[in-house]
C-alpha cells in the first residue's frame, strides 16, 4: 500500500502507531507503519530502518561513540568535522540527516543546498541558536535536540566556575606554575550566606540552584515562564529581573539566547548591580554585551566574571574580555563530560533515527510536540483529517481561490484535554498537496498555509457524553468558493464535508447538507440523483463491468423520491468511459470523482 507522505494509510499492523511526519523521499512506506514505539528495544525499534536502503547521516562535529555506533547500525554515517560552509553545502545535498553541536552554523544556505533531501537536523545538545529554525521550517526539515543529557554537566560546570572564580583558582594556578607564591594576592570570597541570582530557572538553572543551596547560598531566581511552585519546592524565590540583579552578590546565567535575551546584561543593567557583583555565564555569550562587561569589570562594578561561552567562538586571541585579569574562562566546556557526551550522543542518535523512521520526535523544536500517547489515540483522526482536506479542496471549482477555511472539532473533551494541532496540520496538508507541488508535513504546514494566504479558523464544539473517544466528528468548510459539485455547497453557501471515525475507520458522513456514510478508503464517486429504485444497481453494474471494486455505497437523501446524494467508495480508478456512463444515467444530475 502506498503511504501518503505525512501519514500512513489505514491498514496498519495492529501494533503500529501513526505516522511519517517528515515524508521521506528516500525512505519507503515501510517506515510509515512502525512508529512511536518509544519504549521498544532499540534494535527492534529501528529494525525497519535496517531493512531499507540506508539513509545517509552527516555527523559534522564529534559525537560520543555509543551514539555513533547506534547510527551506524541503521545508516551510512559520514563523520566530517570542521567543514567550511561551502563544504557543508556540497555534502548536504547527499544527506538525509545532519548532526551538529554548537560549533556548526546551520544557516539558510545549508537548507537551500540540501534541495529538499535533508529531513532532520539533530543538535547534539540543548542550544539551537546555531540552527536557522525559520529556514528549517520553511524547508520542511525537522530540528531535534538532546535537551536533557547534558543538564547536570552544565550545572556542575557552572558551580565549578563559581567556586573557581570566588577562590581565584585559575589565576593562582597560573601564578604558582610561573614559580610564584602569592598567598595574599589570591584571597577569595566566601559563598555561604551570599545571594545568588539564577537567571533562567529551567533545567540547568534549577540544578545550579539546588547545588548552590547545598553550599549555603541564598538563591533567588528570575524566569518569566517558570512556575513558582517548582522554585518553591527547592527553596528558591522567583523574583523580577530588576530585583534579581540589584540584590545579587553572584549572578549565574541560564537562559537561552533569543531575540529577547540578546545582550540582556548591558551598560544599563550593569549600572544597577551591586558594586562588586560576580558573574557566571554557562548559557550563551550573546546574552551579555561583552564590551559593556569589560567596562563593568574595569570600573569594578563586576568584580569577577567566569565565562564558558562567548559571542564569537572561539573568541579572538586578543579578546579584552578573555584576557581580563578578573575573568576566568573555559572554552565552552559546560557539556563536556564523558558521561554527558555519551548521553547526548545516544539521545540525539535515537531522536534522529526515530525522525527518519517517521516518528514525531519528542524533542522536536520546530514542530508541535505531541506525545506518543496522544498520537496513538488520534491515529485514525489524523487519517480522517487529511482525507477531509483532500476531499474539500477537490470539490472547489477551478478558478476559485481557497483562502477561508474553518475546521470544527466536535468532542466531549475541551481544548485542554485534546491537542488538535496535528489534525490541523494534516488538514492543511490535505488542502494544499492536491493543488500544488509543495510538500507539506507537520513541520511546515502552518508556514505553507500562510504562504498560500490560507486563513484557518478552528472551532471546538463541546458535546455531552463520554470523553473516552477523543472526537465525535471533524468538519471542514471552505468559504467564498464555487464547487464543481454543487451539492457540496451547504445551505449556508460554503463547501462542507464532515467525517467521523467508525470502528477505527474514517468515514465521510456529510457532504454539503446531505448526510452520507462512506468509508474513506480508495477513492469516491459522489452523485446527486433523484432518489429512485435501482440506482445503486445501475451504477454498481457499470463499475462491475470493468472490474472496479465498490467498497462502500451510501445514499443520503432529503426525503423519499426527492434528491439524494449517492457516495460510492471504489478501490480502483474507474475509466473515463465508466464515469461518463454514470453521468449519462438519466436520474443522475451531477457527479464528481474524488481521489483520496
Ligand atoms: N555551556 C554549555 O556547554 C551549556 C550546556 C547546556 C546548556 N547550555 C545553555 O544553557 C541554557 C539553558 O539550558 P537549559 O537546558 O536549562 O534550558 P531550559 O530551556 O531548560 O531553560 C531555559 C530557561 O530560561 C528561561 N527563560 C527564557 N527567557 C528568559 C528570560 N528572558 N529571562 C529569564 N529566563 C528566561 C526559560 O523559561 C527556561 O526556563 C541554554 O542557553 C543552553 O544552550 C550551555
Ligand atoms: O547548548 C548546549 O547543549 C551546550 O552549549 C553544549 O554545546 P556543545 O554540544 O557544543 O558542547
Amino acid at each position: 500500500m502506498a503511504a501518503s507522505p505525512l501519514l500512513t494509510n489505514l491498514k496498519l499492523p495492529p501494533d503500529s502507531t501513526v505516522v511519517s511526519w517528515l515524508g521521506h523521499r528516500v525512505l519507503s512506506s515501510t517506515f510509515h507503519v512502525n512508529c512511536c514505539r518509544h519504549r521498544l528495544h532499540q534494535s527492534r525499534r529501528f529494525s525497519v530502518l535496517a531493512m531499507e536502503a540506508k539513509p545517509t547521516i552527516l555527523v559534522a562535529e564529534k559525537l560520543g561513540d555509543a551514539g555513533l555506533k547506534l547510527l551506524k547500525q541503521f545508516a551510512n554515517v559520514d563523520c566530517s568535522y570542521n567543514l567550511s560552509l561551502e563544504e557543508l553545502c556540497t555534502k548536504i545535498s547527499l544527506c538525509d540527516a545532519l548532526i551538529v553541536r554548537s560549533g556548526t552554523k546551520v544557516s539558510r544556505d545549508v537548507f537551500e543546498a540540501s534541495a529538499g533531501r535533508l529531513r532532520v537536523v539533530g543538535r547534539a545538545g540543548v542550544g539551537i541558536d546555531n540552527v536557522d529554525l525559520a529556514a528549517a521550517t520553511e524547508h520542511g526539515c525537522l530540528v531535534v535536540n538532546a535537551p536533557t543529557a547534558n543538564t547536570v554537566a552544565a550545572a556542575e560546570h557552572g558551580i565549578a566556575l563559581l567556586m573557581a572564580m570566588a577562590r581565584n583558582i585559575a589565576q593562582a594556578d597560573a601564578s604558582i606554575k610561573a614559580g610564584k607564591w602569592e598567598r595574599s594576592k589570591y584571597v577569595g570570597v566566601s559563598l555561604v550566606g551570599k545571594t545568588l541570582a539564577v537567571m533562567g530557572f529551567g533545567k540547568v538553572g534549577s540544578e545550579v540552584s539546588r547545588r548552590a543551596k547545598g553550599l549555603g547560598m541564598h538563591v533567588i531566581a528570575h524566569d518569566p515562564y517558570a512556575p513558582a511552585d517548582r522554585a518553591r519546592a527547592i527553596g528558591v524565590q522567583l523574583v523580577s529581573f530588576e530585583e534579581a540583579i540589584v540584590s545579587a552578590d553572584f549572578i549565574s546565567l541560564h537562559m537561552p539566547l533569543t531575540a529577547s535575551t540578546a545582550k540582556i546584561l548591558n551598560d544599563e543593567t550593569f549600572a544597577k548591580m551591586k558594586k562588586g557583583v560576580r558573574l557566571v555565564n554557562v548559557a550563551r555569550g550573546g546574552v551579555i554585551d561583552e564590551e559593556a562587561l569589560v567596562r563593568a569589570l574595569d570600573v569594578g562594578i563586576v568584580a569577577q566574571a567566569a565565562l564558558d561561552v562567548f559571542t564569537e567562538e572561539p573568541p579572538p586571541r586578543d579578546s579584552k574580555l578573555v584576557q581580563h585579569e578578573n575573568v576566568t574562562a573555559s572554552p565552552h566546556l559546560g557539556a563536556s563530560t564523558m558521561e554527558a557526551q555519551e548521553g547526548v550522543a545516544i539521545e540525539i542518535a535515537e531522536a534522529v533515527l526515530g525522525a527518519l523512521k517517521g516518528e514525531l520526535a519528542a524533542t522536536a523544536v520546530n514542530a508541535p510536540m505531541v506525545s506518543a500517547q496522544v498520537l496513538s489515540e488520534l491515529k485514525p483522526y489524523v487519517t480522517l483529517s487529511e482525507k477531509l482536506g483532500r476531499l474539500a479542496v477537490q470539490l472547489v471549482a477551478g478558478g476559485s481561490g481557497v483562502t477561508n477555511v474553518k475546521i470544527t472539532y466536535a468532542s466531549a473533551r475541551g481544548p485542554d484535554d485534546l491537542d488538535t494541532r496535528v489534525l490541523r496540520a494534516t488538514i492543511i496538508k490535505g488542502l494544499i498537496e492536491p493543488i500544488s507541488s509543495v510538500f507539506v508535513n507537520l513541520v511546515n504546514a502552518d508556514f505553507n498555509a500562510k504562504q498560500r494566504g490560507l486563513r484557518l479558523v478552528e472551532e471546538r464544539i463541546i458535546l455531552d457524553g463520554s470523553p473516552e473517544s477523543p472526537l465525535d466528528s471533524i468538519q471542514v468548510q471552505i468559504f467564498n468558493v464555487e464547487s464543481r459539485f454543487a451539492s457540496a455547497i451547504s445551505d449556508f453557501g460554503e463547501i462542507n464535508v464532515e467525517g467521523r471515525v467508525k470502528y477505527g475507520i474514517p468515514h465521510l458522513t456529510k457532504v454539503g447538507s446531505f448526510g452520507v456514510d462512506v468509508s474513506l478508503e480508495g477513492s469516491i464517486i459522489l452523485c446527486r440523483q433523484v432518489d429512485q429504485p435501482g440506482m445503486i444497481g445501475k451504477v454498481g453494474s457499470i463499475l462491475g463491468e470493468e472490474n472496479v471494486n465498490v467498497s462502500f455505497m451510501s445514499v443520503g437523501r432529503m426525503a423519499p423520491r426527492k434528491q439524494a446524494i449517492m457516495a460510492i467508495g471504489v478501490d480502483e480508478e474507474p475509466s473515463r468511459k465508466s464515469l461518463r456512463r454514470i453521468g449519462e444515467i438519466s436520474a443522475v444530475e451531477e457527479f464528481v470523482y474524488l481521489k483520496l
